[in-house]
């Protein structure tokens, strides 16, 4: 597709959007950033052709503006645009993590607008972050404005296809309603728990017991601050009814633990068992899927390079690695992701072909 798109905004969102777009041959893409180092260091990283200096100047030329910046500074750049000489065809985006008070803010320009929301990310944020494939198998969210007919609609499904993320379209409200339950009140609760821990005066060694348990559950509550400070602030509202039934479901639990009974304490971590099992896509995640192998491996040097080598000469992709508590003299578990079914498959066969070491899928 040859077009001019400019990105504002070049951490990890917007830098990973602007790399993988590059995938359009014909496409120019233009960087912008607050930070002039982060401008910098995207064009040092190739994720953009343009480092963009002068933001109307560049606004002027594009065919498609992506706003990246963190919520808040998107609403205000938005409210900015209305005074810059933009083509008459232009298509104007986001990547917010929010959408209606975006939509609100967008419904007064005089040009198309159509909203948008990768879910897919990372605690990590900045450049360095940025990763070509973070889209891909994830779902992209589109809110399509007033002003956006069926035919740009299309225009930006096609401009993204090449992320190869899944394209779905939402109302604002419908978007808000959904991602609060499933992004932005846990992130709540992440920090929450954290605030907890760091409340726990009398057993200060209780934070060096907090292991993959502890982790997994807060792993989101190092997300930046700011980024998460505009989108409870934008969502405020969904965000505090998702509180009011978590209330509900902790006064639930509070009478279970209070009863102490064997059989409806079992039940109350069976179903949520069974639906957290039932997510879409093998329990990985309603809203990014990837696809994860485990290895029982022993823990003896070298062994990880022995592994991916092998998917190496298989020509298999992999897109993460961890180890679930290993320790020495010990079997550890070797997790390995994938973006399809299809490379776990071929791993798993490749691995029991080569290695006698248990492979299995959760
Ligand atoms: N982090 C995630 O997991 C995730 C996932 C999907 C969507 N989002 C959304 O995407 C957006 C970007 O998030 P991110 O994780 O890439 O954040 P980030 O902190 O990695 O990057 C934001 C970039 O915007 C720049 N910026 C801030 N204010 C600016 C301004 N006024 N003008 C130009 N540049 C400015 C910052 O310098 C920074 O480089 C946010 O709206 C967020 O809600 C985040
Ligand atoms: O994986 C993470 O670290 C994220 O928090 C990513 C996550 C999410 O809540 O799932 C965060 C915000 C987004 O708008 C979309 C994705």
């Amino acid at each position: 597709m040859k077009a001019n798109i400019l990105v504002i905004g070049l951490g990890l969102i917007g830098g990973s959007l602007a790399k993988s777009l590059m995938r359009h041959e014909e496409a120019v893409i233009y960087g912008y950033d607050a930070d002039p180092l982060t401008v910098r260091k995207a064009y040092k990283m190739g994720i953009i052709h343009k480092p963009v200096l002068s933001l109307e100047e560049a606004a002027a030329d594009a065919d498609f503006i992506f706003f990246a910046t963190p919520v808040g500074a998107a609403k205000k750049l938005l409210q900015q645009s209305r005074f810059w000489k933009l083509r008459d065809n232009v298509i104007l985006s986001d990547t917010g993590s929010t959408k209606m008070e975006i939509m609100e803010t967008a419904k007064d320009l005089e040009r198309v607008f159509i909203g948008g929301h990768p879910m897919a990310g990372s605690h990590k944020s900045g450049v360095e972050a940025a990763k070509e494939v973070l889209f891909e198998n994830a779902y992209y969210i589109l809110t399509p404005g007033q002003r956006a007919t069926e035919s740009h609609i299309t225009k930006m499904k096609d401009l993204l296809a090449v992320t190869k993320a899944k394209v779905h379209v939402l109302s604002a409200k419908e978007h808000d309603h959904m991602t609060s339950i499933v992004s932005h009140f846990p992130h709540l609760i992440a920090a929450s728990l954290v605030h907890q821990l760091d409340r726990e005066q009398d057993y200060p060694f209780t934070q060096q017991l907090a292991a993959g348990g502890f982790r997994d559950i807060t792993r989101i509550a190092s997300s930046d601050p700011v980024m998460w400070r505009d989108i409870t602030t934008q969502n405020n509202r969904m965000i505090t009814e998702q509180l009011g039934h978590w209330i509900g479901e902790m006064d639930r639990l509070k009478n279970l633990l209070e009863a102490n009974e064997e059989e409806p304490i079992r039940q109350y971590f069976e179903r949520a068992k069974t639906v957290r099992d039932q997510l879409p896509i093998a329990g990985h995640g309603a809203l990014y899927s990837v696809f994860d192998l485990y290895i029982d491996i022993p823990d003896v040097p070298g062994i990880i390079s022995e592994l991916t080598g092998y998917l190496a000469e298989g020509q298999i992709s992999i897109v993460n690695l961890r180890i679930l508590e290993t320790r020495e003299d010990v079997f550890g578990i070797l997790v390995m992701s994938f973006q399809t079914d299809a490379d776990r498959q071929k791993a798993k066969a490749c691995i029991e072909a080569r290695t006698v070491y248990e492979v299995y899928i959760s």
